[in-house]
């Protein structure tokens, strides 16, 4: 039966470990034949995305090369450029394999706003890992460079700028995704979380952030009344003791159970927390399904539902 899904891509369906264009254009083409999948199995996609990385290496760009003359762009329009520019690269590659397959499809993006809380606390405190990872002594030089950067450590891998990261409240463009759906056309939206903005009258005002992408493409889930959010990242499946001698995958779980999972502090911050967070928000919200695999197990999941599987 056909199921209306929307798909968010985590980093690894994107960015490896070469952030040029080739690349990232190479890695979107490999993930367009997963993607292309969930078509061919008559089913009406959704695709979002991440940019942590591409923004990050954005500002680091804008930085570098800013002058009075051409200045660097604010971290809301760095986000709406990071959204074309995955955007043009995916839509590229959706449309290239469908074509290959026979399919004919419209795949288009949409430059997404998304509505954030002004008084979001996460404005006062950034959290959101942004750009290329560094070792210390690079991450000193880094802060030396920019003094009003801040710095974490991220989950075991290195350290990571971050910025503010307050939580989608609604998505200005919802409306116009359910429209290209119902007209068979395959929408790219809320890449990198959208571009944040908030409600003053009659405008709109973006913001400097990064929206997490898992909790954006959450919002628009719900709000486009989509049956499944599938969340893609680097594992086929969310663990329990993950990388311990004793880790247990999870297959089918219910919320209760993985409230419980995720009280014993079971999810690493900022990596699978926020997956496990938006999983269980859009099944309480939606009744749907949320489903957290892998790109590589897309095939496996649409044959024998293996992955982890979230129910009410
Ligand atoms: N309990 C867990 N189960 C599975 N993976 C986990 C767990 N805790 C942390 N992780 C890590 O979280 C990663 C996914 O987060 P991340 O790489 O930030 O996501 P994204 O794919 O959106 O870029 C997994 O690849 C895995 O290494
Ligand atoms: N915006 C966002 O969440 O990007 P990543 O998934 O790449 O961190």
């Amino acid at each position: 039966m056909s199921k209306k899904i929307v798909v968010a891509l985590g980093g690894n369906a994107i960015l490896t470990d070469d952030a040029s264009a080739t690349a990232q254009q190479k890695a979107l083409l490999e993930t367009a034949q997963y993607l292309a999948e969930f078509i061919i199995q008559g089913n009406q996609l959704i695709v979002s995305h991440g940019n942590g990385p591409q923004v990050g290496n954005l500002l680091l760009q804008m930085a570098g090369g800013s002058t009075d003359k051409n200045p660097a762009m604010p971290l809301d329009t760095d986000v709406a450029m990071t959204q074309g520019s995955i955007g043009y690269w995916l839509q590229n590659a959706l449309g290239r394999v469908l074509r290959e397959k026979g399919i004919d499809r419209d795949v288009a993006t949409v430059v997404t706003q998304v509505l954030v809380d002004a008084n979001d606390q996460a404005f006062i405190n950034p959290s959101k890992p942004v750009g290329p990872f560094y070792d210390e002594a690079g991450m000193k030089k880094a802060k030396a460079a920019n003094s009003d950067f801040t710095f974490v450590e991220d989950a075991g891998r290195g350290y990571r700028r971050v910025v503010p990261s307050p939580r989608p409240v609604g998505v200005q463009e919802y409306r116009t995704i359910n429209t290209m759906v119902a007209n068979d056309i395959v929408p790219i939206s809320v890449g990198g979380g959208g571009v944040p903005v908030v409600k003053e009258g009659n405008q709109l005002v973006g913001r400097e952030a990064v929206i997490d992408k898992d909790f954006a493409s959450e919002k628009l889930a719900e709000l486009v009344h989509a049956d499944q959010l599938i969340i893609l990242t680097a594992v086929d499946n969310i663990y329990v003791n993950f990388n311990k001698p004793d880790q247990k995958k999870l297959e089918h779980v219910t919320v209760a159970e993985l409230k419980r999972y995720m009280d014993e502090n079971q999810f690493a911050k900022g990596s699978m927390l926020p997956k496990v967070q938006a999983a269980i928000e859009f099944v309480e919200k939606s009744g749907g399904t949320a489903v957290v695999t892998s790109l590589q197990n897309v095939a496996n999941y649409l044959n024998d539902g293996s992955g982890t599987m979230i129910t009410k």
